[in-house]
C-alpha cells in the first residue's frame, strides 16, 4: 500500500468545495491571498507585492515527508513522472501555509513493483503539500525576494585595532551560542580573536575541529611551523610576508586559516618580550580595500577583476608535486554573477573572493601585450592601498590567543623575526564553514520562522 503523506487526503468534490469554504475565511484572516491560473499559483503578501510559482515547481518542491526524505534532505518525488501540466485541484491560505491539494502519479516510492496501485486507488488518493509563508517567500523567484542579509559584512581598516572581534575560548568549546558568535564573527568581520586558548597544539587543534574538519594541504593537516624551511616556503623562513592570502594555487582556496603562536623567545636564554623579536601578524581586510579601489580607481578595479592570474607552490614537488592555476587562472577580485565589461555603480555583481599572493603569482604569459602596462598600474595601485596605514592592522599575537581569517576576504602576513617563533594553525575549507554556521543558525532556531517539522514534512530555509 502506497504511504500517504503523512496528511489526510480528501476526494476530488469535497476538496474544492473546501476550498471554496476555506478561501471566504482567508480574507477575513489576514492570511496571504492566494489565486490560480492554468500554469502558476499566486501569492499576494500584501495589495502591491505577489510572487508566482509554477504548478511543476510547487509540486516538485514539496517537503512532506513522501516527496522529501525527512532525514537525508533529499528528494523522493520523481521529477520526471510528473506531469509538465500538472494543476492543484485546490489551494487555499492556512496558518500553517499555502495548501495545495494535487492529482496523483507515480512516485518513486511507488516505482517499486510490489507498492503499485492500481489504477482506481491512485486516483482516490490526492496528494496534499503544505509550504510555510516565510518559505514561499525566501525562495520566492518571480520576483526574487532576498531576504535581508542577517549578518552584513562590516569592512574594517586600522581602527579595528581598537575593538577587535574577539570570542572566549571557554564560550566555543561550551556550546553552540558560543561556536556561533565565533563564526559570526568570521562572517561579518573577516576574522576573529579567540583568547584564553590554551597554548598547545592539542588545545588549538581542538578548537579548530570544533568548526569542522580540518583540510589537510601540502604542508600537513594541523600545523606547527618555524623558519626551519622544513617545507619549501617562505612561511617556513623568518622573513617578513606582505600582506596575502594563501592557496592562490588552488582551484578552491582555503577557506579559514587559524593562526596560534605557541612561544616566541630569543636565541639566547634570556626571556625577551616577544615584540622586540618581531615576528608581528599584519591584518588587512581585502574586502574594505577593494571597496575603496573600486571607488577611486574604477579602471584598475576592472583589470583586478576580469584578468586571469596563475599561482603555484612547487616547493613541495618532489613529494605534493607542482601547485598550478595555469590553464585556467583567477582575477585577483573574483565575483557573482561575473562582473559585466562595462560594471556600473548600481549592478548587483557581489565580490565573493579577493585571491592575492604576490610572491605565489606565476609567469604572466597570457595577456594581451598592451594590457601588461595596464596590468601592472592595477597591482601597483592594489599594493599602495594595501599597505597604506589606514588599510593595515598590526597586531602582536601572543601564547593563548588564536587568530582565525577568512582566506577569500582578509589577508595576513607577518613581520621579520629573530629568535625560535613557533606559530600553529590549521586550514577549514569554505564550504564546511558555510555548512557549519547554516546548521548551528538553523538548530539555534534563528530561522525557526521558516521551519516546520511534523505532518507537512520538514522543512528548512536552505534546503
Ligand atoms: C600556513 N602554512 C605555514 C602551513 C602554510 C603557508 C602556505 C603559504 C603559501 N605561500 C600560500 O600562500 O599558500
Ligand atoms: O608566520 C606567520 O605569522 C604567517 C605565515 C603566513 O603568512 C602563512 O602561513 O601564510
Amino acid at each position: 500500500m502506497r504511504p500517504t503523506c503523512g496528511v489526510q487526503c480528501r476526494t476530488a468534490t469535497s476538496a474544492s468545495a473546501l476550498a471554496e469554504q476555506e478561501h471566504r475565511e482567508e480574507l477575513s484572516t489576514g492570511l496571504p491571498i492566494t489565486s490560480m491560473d492554468k500554469n502558476q499559483v499566486a501569492v499576494g503578501w500584501d495589495m502591491k507585492t505577489w510572487s508566482r510559482f509554477h504548478h511543476q515547481w510547487l509540486r516538485d518542491h514539496c517537503r512532506c515527508s513522501e516527496c522529501f526524505h525527512p532525514k537525508t534532505m533529499q528528494r523522493l518525488v520523481n521529477t520526471f513522472e510528473m506531469p509538465p501540466d500538472i494543476q492543484p485541484i485546490s489551494i487555499s491560505s492556512t496558518q500553517q501555509g499555502l495548501k495545495v491539494v494535487w492529482p496523483s502519479f507515480a512516485t518513486a516510492a511507488d516505482s517499486d513493483e510490489g507498492t503499485m496501485l492500481n489504477k482506481r486507488d491512485q486516483q482516490v488518493h490526492e496528494h496534499e503539500s503544505v509550504y510555510p509563508w516565510t518559505w514561499l517567500r525566501r525562495n520566492s523567484y518571480d520576483p526574487a525576494m532576498p531576504m535581508a542579509e542577517k549578518n552584513k559584512k562590516i569592512l574594517w581598516g586600522s581602527r579595528i585595532a581598537q575593538s577587535p572581534p574577539t570570542v572566549e575560548y571557554e564560550d566555543v568549546m561550551k556550546g553552540d551560542k558560543g561556536l556561533l558568535k565565533w563564526l559570526t564573527n568570521i562572517e561579518k568581520f573577516g576574522f576573529s580573536f579567540v583568547s584564553g586558548v590554551p597554548p598547545t597544539p592539542e588545545a588549538t587543534e581542538e578548537l579548530t575541529r570544533k568548526i569542522a574538519y580540518i583540510r589537510e594541504t601540502q604542508y600537513g593537516r594541523f600545523w606547527e611551523f618555524t623558519s626551519d624551511l622544513s617545507k619549501g616556503d617562505t612561511a617556513y623562513t623568518s622573513i617578513a610576508l606582505g600582506a596575502h592570502t594563501d592557496t592562490t594555487y588552488f582551484t578552491d582556496s582555503c577557506g579559514l586559516q587559524l593562526f596560534h603562536l605557541l612561544s616566541h623567545t630569543g636565541d639566547s636564554t634570556e626571556a625577551s618580550a616577544p615584540s622586540s623579536l618581531g615576528g608581528a601578524t599584519l591584518l588587512v581586510d581585502g574586502f574594505y580595500v577593494a571597496s575603496i579601489l573600486r571607488e577611486l580607481h574604477p579602471e584598475a578595479y576592472k583589470i583586478l577583476s576580469s584578468v586571469r592570474v596563475s599561482a603555484h607552490a612547487s616547493g613541495e614537488k618532489d613529494t605534493s608535486g607542482i601547485y598550478s592555476t595555469s590553464e585556467t587562472g583567477f582575477p585577483i577580485l573574483q565575483h557573482f554573477p561575473p562582473l559585466p565589461s562595462n560594471p556600473s555603480n548600481s549592478d548587483s555583481s557581489t565580490l565573493t573572493q579577493v585571491r592575492w599572493n604576490n610572491d605565489d603569482r606565476s609567469v604572466l604569459s597570457s595577456l594581451p601585450p598592451s594590457v601588461v602596462p595596464k596590468f601592472y598600474d592595477a597591482i601597483r595601485t592594489w599594493h599602495s592601498l594595501l599597505s597604506s596605514p589606514d588599510s593595515e592592522y598590526w597586531v602582536q599575537l601572543e601564547p593563548g590567543t588564536a587568530v582565525i581569517v577568512d582566506n577569500w576576504r582578509v589577508l595576513h602576513g607577518r613581520s621579520a623575526f629573530t629568535g625560535k617563533r613557533r606559530m600553529s594553525g590549521a586550514f577549514i575549507g569554505m564550504d564546511e564553514f558555510k555548512a557549519k554556521a547554516r546548521g548551528l543558525r538553523e538548530r539555534e532556531g534563528e530561522e525557526a520562522s521558516s521551519k516546520m517539522d511534523g505532518e507537512a514534512g520538514v522543512w528548512s530555509v536552505y534546503c
